[in-house]
């Protein structure tokens, strides 16, 4: 009898799922659902970095998601073993004592405090700061020591801090808070009781200072000088952690009547999408992967004899089977990756599209189409001009921060910058310097990781921007002087969750056997232009230099 399984990846904009065969990886279905309310930009304030999802723009999209890769791939209900779910994060979201959401209950449904705090929100960078001041002076154990040593606003207790201070009715109705992959499993396995739900290593240990060294997660003394609802909250947090491997219970009838499936499927415990994406992507040991889309992942592991008692600084942690249990998973990252590129594309195009728009030559079709063609081609057009640009004749330098920065050392209150416009500056040039900004962000952390005696053997690409962008991964092979093999699988983040969800199911007695059974490997490799990486190298130590001198103006101005 054949063995199927689904992994279900929610992006930040969107969510897909993937039906899986277990025996060799191959794809049989795939669906994406992009989030309505999200698009329309409801409980969100760019400008003050506010970024908040409604939980059901979530169960929408994995009803939709789910229902149309059974019906697209006929398999019988029962043939599917298990399913996984990741989703971004650190994304907690406020929930009831029975496991609601606080954003389904009627008196908090249009409240963005109540909703799911997306991790590109930055409302929390001065509770961050908080947290850091404390941890380093408050005469006890500093917990962020596994957390590359600096904590940052778009985690867990940074955002909670923030939410309880800000309002407190969600904070008096908030009877637990749950990572996104947390409440989205436990919804599906019908765990009504927040403490009963198996929670994520991968979550805890990246982003809510859990380490088993210190029983979990960190004193009620530390976090009561926080505020004394955060001590209170522990209590009604967890102190177990799980791995994706585990099984977090099977479907209960009432999702499982939902989906179309049968109530004997396992659900494996959720994760996150780069941790799952390094999976997907076949990770092993000195090999970088990075997850590129709207910001990147870089994922690694190490075995516990190299990493020994080494603490690796300025990352986002190392933590104890957060990738493949049986090793230590370390994540980086870049807070903005393709969301630069959005950000430039929006930029040079929205007052065009706004006239267009209000155009009265133009009928409402053809209005539409017009924008249609512009969103869709306009990075493609980039691409083709900026391909042209020597890296020598670049005198454009700008700095990717406008997300601020994730890793290395996290400060999510930098500033993006661009240098060196003149009158011949046409707008390939600057989304040039845009994309060697970028690459060279992901060249300052394979440094630091390096520095850090991480050795990196091989570079591994996944996701939209590695699948979608030949000048950003030509770019990146020659800023990193590196080859860079691209995963194949369109949604590798959500084949890394079905492949955790053939070992929750018992088809593999473990990760690496089913990486081995179900990795769909690699279908193209950039390699670098020997004549362009002088040229980056020289441009890389300016955008260091720059990088200093921003850092210096605008490290602390939020
Ligand atoms: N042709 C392109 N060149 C460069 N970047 C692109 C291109 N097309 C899309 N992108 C970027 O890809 C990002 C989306 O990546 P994706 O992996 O699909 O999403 P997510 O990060 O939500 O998982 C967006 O930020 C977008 O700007
Ligand atoms: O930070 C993490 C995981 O730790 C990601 O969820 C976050 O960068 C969002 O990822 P995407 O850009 O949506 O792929």
């Amino acid at each position: 009898m054949k063995h199927y399984v689904i992994g279900v990846d929610y992006g930040t904009d969107s969510v897909r799922s993937v039906l899986v065969d277990t025996k060799d990886g191959k794809t049989l279905a795939s669906e994406v659902f992009l989030y309505p309310r999200w698009r329309e930009g409801r409980y969100c304030n760019p400008s003050t970095n506010q970024f908040r999802q409604h939980p059901l723009d979530h169960l929408e999209g994995l009803t939709q998601t789910v229902r149309k890769v059974m019906e697209q791939s006929g398999v019988d209900p029962r043939s599917v073993k298990a399913m996984c779910v990741d989703t971004t994060g650190s994304s907690p979201l406020p929930v009831n004592e029975q496991g609601v959401a606080l954003a389904m209950l009627p008196e908090f449904s249009s409240n963005p405090n109540a909703m799911m705090v997306l991790w590109k929100d930055h409302t929390a960078i001065g509770e961050a700061d908080e947290i850091n001041q404390l941890a380093r002076t408050w005469g006890g154990e500093d917990f962020t020591k596994y957390e590359g040593g600096i904590y940052s606003s778009e985690w867990f207790w940074a955002k909670i801090l923030h939410i309880t201070r800000k309002d407190p009715a969600v904070a008096n109705a908030a009877y637990s808070w749950m990572e996104h992959c947390d409440y989205v499993t436990a919804t599906l396995t019908g765990t009504v009781d927040p403490l009963q739900a198996k929670r994520s290593r991968c979550a805890a240990g990246h982003k809510a200072l859990w380490h088993e060294s210190w029983g979990g997660l960190p004193d009620k003394a530390f976090l009561s000088q926080l505020h004394p609802g955060l001590a209170s909250l522990k209590d009604r947090l967890y102190t177990d952690t799980f791995t994706s491997d585990e099984s977090a219970g099977t479907l209960c009838k009432e999702w499982a009547d939902r989906l179309g499936l049968s109530e004997t499927t396992i659900v494996a415990v959720g994760t996150f999408d780069a941790h799952a994406g390094a999976v997907g992507g076949q990770v092993t040991a000195n090999t970088l992967v990075k997850v590129m889309g709207t910001s990147t992942c870089d994922i690694m592991i190490t075995s516990y004899e190299t990493l020994g008692n080494k603490l690796v600084k300025g990352i986002c942690g190392q933590v104890d089977g957060s990738v493949v249990p049986g090793t230590i998973g370390l994540e980086a990252g870049q807070s903005g990756f393709g969301d630069v590129l959005a950000w430039y594309k929006n930029l040079i195009s929205g007052p065009a599209i706004q006239l267009i728009q209000e155009s009265k030559h133009l009928d409402s079709s053809q209005k539409e189409l017009l924008v249609r063609e512009i969103e869709e081609k306009l990075l493609v057009k980039l691409s083709e001009e900026a391909l042209k640009i020597h890296p020598s004749e670049s005198a454009v330098l700008a700095l990717d921060w406008i997300n601020g920065r994730r890793t290395p050392d996290a400060n999510q209150l930098l500033k993006g910058a661009i240098l060196g416009l003149t009158m011949g500056s046409d707008a390939a040039k600057v989304y040039k310097a845009l994309v060697d900004a970028i690459c060279f962000g992901s060249r300052r952390i394979v440094d630091r990781f390096r520095q850090e005696g991480i050795a990196i053997d091989s570079v591994v690409g996944l996701g939209g921007v590695a699948k979608k962008s030949v000048l950003v991964m030509q770019t990146m092979a020659d800023v990193l002087n590196m080859p860079i093999k691209v995963a194949t699988s369109e949604q590798a983040p959500a084949l890394g969750a079905a492949m955790y969800a053939a070992v929750a199911g018992g088809i593999y007695p473990h990760v690496q056997a089913a990486i081995d059974a179900m990795g769909n490997g690699f279908d193209k490799t950039y390699t670098p232009n020997p004549e362009h990486v002088a040229a980056y190298q020289q441009s890389y130590e300016k955008y260091l230099s720059f990088g200093d001198f921003i850092e210096s103006i605008t490290g602390t101005i939020s």
